[in-house]
Order: structure tokens, then sequence, then C-alpha cells
């Protein structure tokens, strides 16, 4: 049972839509507001990526069963890799007060709205599949062939983010600076709680 705590964060979008640059720059300017629940993944790690800040790096055979055992509040499995978000690593943010922000992929946020974990549901929308692909290519994390795959994603990811009822905000990230103040925004609104309320917003 996940414990009760702050409304977690939910940010999903398209794989290169900027939902890691938008919320880097939210843990930046409110360090003590916000934790990043810790994923697990059974992908190789990305230079600079380290084992427990970025992800929990983990193999197919662990985490199918820590998944039996009833340990994730969700999973998915993306590009031939498995993801998800443990129990634990929801709690551990909780616990320190903190907003659990949840970078998780739309299978995932379709579980989690099963659960009783009620959060704030933000789609980050790139402008075009167009601008899509070209910053995934100027990132250079991926190769060709995952870099495609994506993208054939990202097409029915837009689809079901624009779908009514699905997201309590869709956020354009066409221009950065404009897309933060958006989500800075909603949050500070949507925080119902007096002491966890973004003073200074
Ligand atoms: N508004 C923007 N304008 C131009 N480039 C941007 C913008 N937002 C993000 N980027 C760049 O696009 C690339 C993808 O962004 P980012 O890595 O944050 O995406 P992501 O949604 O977290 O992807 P993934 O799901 O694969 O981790 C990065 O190189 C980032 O610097």
């Amino acid at each position: 049972m996940v414990q009760k705590g702050p409304r977690p964060l939910v940010l999903c979008g398209p794989s290169g839509s900027g939902k890691s640059t938008l919320l880097k720059r939210l843990l930046k300017e409110f360090p003590d507001k916000f934790g990043f629940s810790v994923s697990h993944t059974t992908r190789n790690p990305r230079p600079g990526e380290k084992d427990g800040v970025h992800y929990h790096f983990t193999n197919k055979e662990d985490m199918t069963a820590a998944v039996a055992k009833g340990e994730f509040i969700e999973t998915a499995t993306f590009s031939g890799n498995m993801y998800g978000t443990s129990k634990r690593a929801v709690d551990d943010v909780r616990r320190t007060g903190k907003i659990c922000v949840l970078d998780i992929e739309i299978e995932g946020v379709k579980q989690v709205k099963t659960t009783d974990l009620d959060p704030l549901l933000v789609f980050v929308m790139p402008p075009s599949i167009e601008e899509l692909e070209r910053r995934l290519r100027a990132r250079n994390t991926e190769c060709e062939e995952a870099l495609r795959k994506r993208l054939d994603t990202a097409i029915r990811e837009i689809e079901f983010g624009k779908q009514p009822g699905n997201f309590h905000i869709i956020i354009m990230n066409d221009n950065l600076d404009k897309a933060y103040t958006d989500l800075r925004e909603f949050i500070s609104k949507n925080t119902l709680d007096k002491d966890q309320a973004l003073r200074g917003l």
C-alpha cells in the first residue's frame, strides 16, 4: 500500500518531448519541494547515467520477479525494455514530504489511474513530429532503429495525449521558457494543500 502524502505529479509525453529537461529545471529551482521517483529499467545506462539516481538499472529476470511480488505501481515495455515505478520509490519521496514526480509512459499512466495515487497528470507535447525528430537526433542518444521506434510510438502517444480526459493539462513544449512557466503555474494552481503550496511562484 502506498503511503499518503502530497499529491504526486506525473509527467508523460513522447521520447524527446522535453520531460527530463522540464523536470531538471523544476528540481533545480525547488529542490526542497519536489523529489524524483527513480524508476527501474532493464535498458542499458546512457553515458553519465548513475544507478539509483537516474534509474535503478536491473535485468528482466529480477524485474519480472519483483513485479510478480506486487512491488510495482506501474510497468511498461518500451523499445524492448521494461520500465517501472516501484511502490518503494514513491514512498521514499513521500516520506520526505516532497511532491513525488513520476516520468512515465502512457501504459504506466493508465495503470496509475487505477490506483489510489491520485496524481496531477501532465502531458508534454512536442510542437511536431518533425521537430521531435530534430531534437532526438541532436540529443544523439539513440541508434537509427531506436529513433525510428520512438518516432512511431510518438505518433500514437500524441493521439492519446490529445484525448480529452486523459490528462489534466497538455504543456506545449515549443519554447522551453514558456513551457516551464506553464508547468509551474499549473502545479502552483493545483497544489491544494497550503503547506505544500509553491510559495514565491
Ligand atoms: N523547447 C525546446 N526547444 C528545443 N530543444 C528542446 C526543448 N525542450 C527540450 N529540448 C531538447 O530536446 C531533447 C529531448 O529532451 P528531453 O531529453 O528532455 O526529452 P524526454 O522527453 O525526457 O525524452 P526521453 O523520454 O527519451 O527521456 C534534449 O536534447 C533537450 O535539450
